[in-house]
């Protein structure tokens, strides 16, 4: 099993837990807009310190970068394997006919 998807199983049985023994059912707890909003916060500090940041900063932020989006799509429903599938939907083609496709 790879890396994201072990983390995709433990974030959907923590998301049911006790919110005073685990961050991602502290996270359930508090809702969608607060996950949005970490989401939207990880991505920044992302592009921080891609810009600005050393090697070991953006490998840090990558990687909450990455747990925020996994509870995210647990908290939706959404298999991280249908994401896999759009990305594989997608590698045949150029990224320039996706663009355009999505432009049509
Ligand atoms: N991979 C992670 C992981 N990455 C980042 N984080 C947390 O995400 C938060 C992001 O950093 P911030 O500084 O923005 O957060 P903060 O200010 O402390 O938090 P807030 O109070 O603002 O939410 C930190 O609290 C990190 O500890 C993670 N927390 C959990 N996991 C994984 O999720 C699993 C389940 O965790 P629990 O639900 O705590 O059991 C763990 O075993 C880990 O594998």
């Amino acid at each position: 099993m790879d890396t994201l998807t072990r983390l995709e199983t433990t974030i959907q049985q923590r998301l049911v837990a006790d919110p005073g023994s685990s961050y991602v059912a502290q996270l359930h707890a508090r809702g969608l807009p607060v996950m949005a909003r970490k989401l939207g916060e990880e991505a920044v500090e992302t592009i921080v310190a891609a810009l600005s940041g050393t090697r070991e900063d953006l490998v840090g932020e990558a990687a909450d970068l990455l747990f925020h989006l996994t509870v995210m799509l647990a908290e939706k429903g959404v298999p991280m394997g249908e994401v896999m599938a759009e990305l594989d939907r997608r590698e045949g083609t150029s990224g320039l006919e996706e663009k355009a496709s999505r432009s049509e």
